[in-house]
């Protein structure tokens, strides 16, 4: 009986050669990876090449497990290889210690492999990848864990949504008036107490508009601790007395207008509140503590030290703060900030440092278990598209397959532990995949974001009323024909971008911009290439320059671009006034739906965005 007896018994000799025939790729060699790696040389694929540019840490030893003590420092990919090979020394690995995003991984790289399989830890890469796979027409199959949920996709060109084609959940957004003067949990309180932290240790970003400290920063103070008190009276008092001031003009809406249905109050702060060696008293060496909730006076005195101390190490270092979850003084503002917020809007929620430093750090924990399980589906999904008899739909036995496997709540309403579902279509508006996908090249060092949207986007492309994404950030989005009041910050933030060259707004050669027309509901892919002998007013076209947007809505016999005054802008008939209007609303509500849906499934929440929404 050879090793391969029971294998070649499951899958039958002729699947089982063409396993052992086939060629894979693994990106990355961390959790899944170390997982998929052993479960792939013992299913009997041979031919397996493995990269990742990191390398073996501490940290990684609990769950990875390929790696052991003696190999902290040393290369991921070379230690798996040669780990994997002990269980089956028949195996041909090749480790490669780099970025995928390495040259010497370009198409022709790519197109050696069967399939590539995803074991990786960010979307950027993840994307890159699946970029690779789109033009070589490799079948990607990506797997992914966070904490108890995992999931494993399978994607071939043409034929499945591509990794691109849906947006990803990214890191959480909130309404910046929600942060602002209205919040209703705790986490809200925690991304404003962040939002303080880098408004006064950190560095002026005039988008930080959480309160105005100017006069403060301008007084002398007598020492540190007098800053933090008045930082404190600030913030915790005098701020809250002027939101409750402005309800009582509204007296009939008072209270009903506050998300958490009571207006706020002030923290009471006296002199003997203000006691900073409660503090001092609070701390223990027990690391119980840090999961213990402080007390209102414990967290006005951990503010006041905190404040005075985040002070004088930015005076003395004279160089500004960032956040760090890590670093303990810094990590106590933050607590003890959140909470007092939390009092001043009647949120029962107050977190220990334990809960805050996981919320505010964005920590999801690596659960050995999740991977194991993931990676031995990204094996069974990888079987299925080797078996495949279609040369040309490799995936179609393929399912999406998502994992919840956190057991209580699901054996609690006895369901499944993971779900299996049919892979969904090419996403035809994707702008990764999809046709509508043009480059301009121009001098992005000089081209103001006021150019590029009135003639590319509304003159060359032809769009109506324009919203230009970076990645999830909003650049621009067009105001239509009036603006509520709502919206009027962001006008004048989308304003300011106007004035500014693309660089600077983080546009660089071989940025992507998704351009949607909330008019017409299509959407664009605009890839920038730099060219920096171009002149200011000019620029060049490549893809398809014909007007699909003006096209899609008005039907192709009446096709024609709007007209335009003198001003550039489009004028508007009272029928397309209101058709954007209506546009403009669902926008809203979809943004709105897109919100709660969020909220609902991650109460694991990411924080370190704060977006207007
Ligand atoms: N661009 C890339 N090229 C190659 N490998 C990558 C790239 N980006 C990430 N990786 C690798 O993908 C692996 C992902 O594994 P995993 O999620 O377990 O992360 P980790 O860094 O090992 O652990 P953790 O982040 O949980 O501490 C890592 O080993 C990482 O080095
Ligand atoms: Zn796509």
């Amino acid at each position: 009986m050879d090793r391969y007896s029971h294998i070649k018994q499951i899958y039958g000799d002729e699947l089982f050669n063409r396993m052992q025939k086939s060629k894979v790729l693994v990106v990355g060699a961390g959790g899944i990876g170390c997982e998929l790696l052993k479960n792939l040389v013992l299913s009997g694929y041979l031919n397996i090449e493995i990269i990742d540019l990191d390398t073996i840490d501490v940290s990684n030893l609990n769950r990875q497990f390929l790696f052991r003590q003696q190999h902290v420092g040393q290369s991921k990919a070379v230690i798996a290889k040669e780990t994997a090979l002990r269980f089956n020394p028949a195996a041909n690995i090749n480790a490669h210690h780099g970025s995928i995003y390495s040259s010497e991984f370009g198409l022709d790289y790519f197109r050696q492999f069967d399939v590539v399989l995803n074991a990786l830890d960010n979307v950027d890469a993840r994307r890159h990848v699946n970029r690779m796979c789109l033009a070589t027409g490799i079948v990607m199959i990506d797997g992914g864990t966070a904490g108890y949920r995992g999931q494993v996709n399978s994607y071939q060109k043409g034929l499945t949504e591509c990794y691109e084609c849906a947006t990803k959940a990214t890191q959480k957004t909130y309404a910046i008036c929600t942060i602002r003067s209205n919040p209703s949990t705790a986490v809200h309180c925690i991304v404003w107490s962040k939002l303080l932290f880098e408004r006064l240790f950190g560095k002026i970003d005039e988008a930080n508009s959480i309160s105005d400290f100017e006069i403060l920063f301008q007084e002398k103070h007598k020492n540190s601790l007098d800053f933090a008190r008045k930082v404190f009276e600030k913030v915790f008092v005098q701020d809250i007395k002027k939101l409750t001031e402005l309800t009582e003009e509204n007296a009939d809406k008072k209270d009903t207008m506050w998300n958490s249905g009571k207006a706020p109050e002030p923290v009471p702060f006296s002199d003997e509140t203000s006691n900073t060696n409660t503090a001092a008293a609070a701390a223990t060496d027990d690391a119980l503590e840090e999961q213990r909730v402080w007390s209102l006076q414990e967290n006005i005195s951990q503010f006041l030290s905190k404040c005075a101390a985040l002070h004088d190490r930015k005076t003395s270092q004279q160089s500004d703060l960032s956040f760090d979850k890590d670093d303990d003084e810094a990590l106590q503002f933050v607590t003890a900030a959140a909470n007092l917020r939390c009092f001043n809007f009647h949120i029962k929620d107050a977190k220990s440092i334990f809960d805050t430093k996981a919320i505010a750090g964005n920590i999801v924990p690596a659960i050995a278990t999740s991977n194991a399980v993931i990676a031995g589906m990204l094996v069974l999904e990888l079987t299925k598209v080797i078996s495949a008899h279609d040369s040309e739909n490799k995936v179609s036995s393929c399912r999406t397959l998502a994992g919840y496997l956190q057991d209580p709540p699901m054996l609690k309403r006895k369901k499944a532990p993971v779900f299996a579902m049919p892979l969904p279509p090419p996403n035809p508006k994707c702008f990764v995949c999809s046709s509508n996908y043009v480059t301009v090249t121009l001098n992005a060092k000089q081209t103001k974001l006021d150019y590029f949207v009135k003639r590319v986007l509304l003159e060359k492309l032809g769009l109506r009323e324009p919203m230009v994404y970076l990645g999830s950030k909003l650049l621009y989005e067009h105001s239509g024909d009036g603006s509520d009041d709502d919206d009027d910050e962001m006008a004048q933030v989308f304003k300011n971008n106007l004035n500014k060259n693309l660089t600077d707004l983080g546009v660089t050669d071989q940025c992507v911009l998704n351009v949607s027309d909330g008019a017409v509901d299509v959407d664009w892919s605009v890839r920038i290439s730099h060219d920096g002998v171009l002149d200011l007013d000019e620029f060049k076209f490549e893809g398809d320059t014909e007007s699909k947007v003006v096209a899609a809505a008005l039907g192709e016999d009446e096709k024609k671009i709007p007209e335009e005054d003198d001003d550039d802008m489009v004028v508007w008939t009272e029928d397309e006034k209101r058709k954007a209007k209506e546009n403009k609303q669902k926008r809203g509500l979809k943004r709105k739906r897109d919100g709660e849906e969020e909220e609902r499934q991650s109460k694991v929440a990411k924080v370190d965005v704060v977006e207007i929404d």
